[in-house]
């Protein structure tokens, strides 16, 4: 077995992305949806694979049950093989003063003996960045960003020193961009103090893609780091950087070929960008807006309607696949949810999200542009995929990516993630691939 490094990511599109950077880092990597123990030790087993990334659906799942779930993926990974351990949360953290970060990292501390650990949720490629503890979205802070809005998890607090205080059994402590410019020695030495001062997480700001790597070294010997995809990247290259790399080895994403099947994109995200990608693809190719009041009311009969809908736009009609999206703005979203409850209304856009892909798939649909991390969980589920081979990246945290079975594409969609024509820049990207066989 190879297996080094053990993921676990708390939503599947935060899994997508950061198994993006695990393989653009070099390292062979497999992606697992909430696997059983015996599937991670199979894997670790006969795919060769360096690092395991365990996707869960646990960002805002209750506290005991996400506790639970990533103790077992952790404890999964470690027998089969795994020394180092990434817990990869949003890089717009996503997890209120009540979320679950706090506790899982809690949890894996202690499970794994440790007493102290890194809070870098920073991905400054797409714009996320920390300084004096404080979470940056772009020019605003997080809780002035669309993020505040966000229907399941509103960031009101951009301090994450206090929202990890709030959250944990523990003390956090920010270590400031003057220590982290210094370098992989002085980060490491603030890191040192503040633990022997009492701290159990630091926070540390992060400005630019060489704080990343300067953060990676420095947390060369820490067996478990909790954050984004840019610090899991950072981690990913140290580790490869140390690897007897002699054997000549295709690249991992050389062979990549998509499949011929029809295609769709589904959208459930309500973010700010995602709202922007819907609006500019509804001028390209046919869009369903879904009617969440005939969600709830009227379940069965609309998916057949929807299903219908979908069959009636497919690949002899149009080049590009067609959009069906509950995706709204934030006006939309609030008033939505005060009639029908927040809670009920996500679950139930989740859940026909989830039946719309089933429905498809049984229509042999093959290909799945999903947005959302809640949503991807959804219809990821739906599509019964448990483990996927990570592919080419359409945009910075978004890559392609198979089912092991080879019988679906799908690129899951963080919503804040890709520019304004991602949903048709990822079908070019699958198209103009050197094997991509298109049937139209
Ligand atoms: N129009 C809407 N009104 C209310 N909730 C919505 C609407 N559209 C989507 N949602 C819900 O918002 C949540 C979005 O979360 P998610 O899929 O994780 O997207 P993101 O990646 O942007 O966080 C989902 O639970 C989804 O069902
Ligand atoms: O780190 C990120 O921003 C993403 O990988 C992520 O976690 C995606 O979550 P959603 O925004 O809920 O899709």
């Amino acid at each position: 077995m190879k297996l080094r490094l053990g993921v676990i990511a708390d939503d599947f599109t935060g899994a997508t992305d950061i198994a993006g950077f695990l393989v653009s880092a070099g390292l062979r990597t497999v992606q697992l949806n909430q696997p059983s123990a015996e599937e991670v030790l199979r894997t670790a087993e006969i795919s060769e694979a360096e690092a395991i990334v365990v996707g869960l659906k646990t960002r805002s799942a209750p506290s005991r049950q996400a506790v639970d779930a990533s103790l077992e993926a952790a404890r999964a990974l470690r027998t089969a093989g795994a020394k180092r351990f990434v817990f990869k949360y949003c890089s717009t953290f996503d997890s209120t003063a009540q979320g679950n970060i706090g506790p899982v990292t809690d949890a894996l501390l202690d499970d794994l003996g440790l007493d102290f650990t890194v809070v870098v949720p920073a991905l400054p490629v797409n714009g996320r960045t920390v300084y004096r503890g404080h979470l940056f979205v772009g020019d605003d802070p997080l809780d002035e960003s669309g993020m505040r809005h966000h229907p399941v998890t509103p960031m009101t607090d951009s301090n994450l020193v206090r929202l990890m205080s709030a959250q944990s059994r523990g003390h956090a402590i920010a270590v400031p961009y003057d220590v982290v410019r210094q370098g992989a020695e002085a980060v490491r030495s603030s890191l040192d103090d503040a633990r022997s001062g009492g701290a159990r997480y630091a926070v540390l700001d992060t400005l630019e893609e060489s704080h990343l790597q300067t953060i990676g070294e420095a947390c060369k010997d820490m067996v478990l780091v909790t954050g984004g995809s840019g610090v899991g990247g950072a981690v990913g290259r140290v580790l490869a950087s140390d690897m007897d790399r002699s054997a000549a080895r295709p690249a991992p994403t050389d062979s990549w070929i998509g499949t011929a099947g029809p295609g769709i994109v589904l959208s459930g995200s309500a973010s700010e960008m995602t709202n922007r990608q819907v609006a500019r693809y509804r001028e390209l190719a046919p869009a369903l807006p879904l009617d969440v009041g005939r969600i709830i009311a009227d379940g069965p009969a609309y998916l057949e309607e929807v299903l219908a809908w979908v069959g009636g736009n497919g690949p002899s009609v149009t080049r590009l696949d067609p959009l069906v999206y509950a995706t709204a703005g934030a006006e939309r979203v609030r008033s939505l949810q005060r009639e029908h409850g927040a809670e009920r209304t996500s679950e139930a856009i989740e859940e026909f999200f989830a039946q719309i892909a089933h429905g498809v798939l049984e229509n042999g649909y093959t290909r799945f542009v999903v947005a959302g991390g809640e949503t991807s969980g959804a219809v990821t589920q739906a599509l019964g995929v448990s483990a996927f081979r990570v592919g080419p990246q359409i945009a910075p945290g978004v890559p392609w990516t198979k089912s092991t079975d080879g019988r679906l594409d799908l690129a899951l969609k963080s919503g804040n993630f890709g520019d304004e024509d991602f949903f048709s820049s990822a079908q070019n990207t699958m198209r103009e691939g050197r094997n991509f066989h298109d049937p139209r």
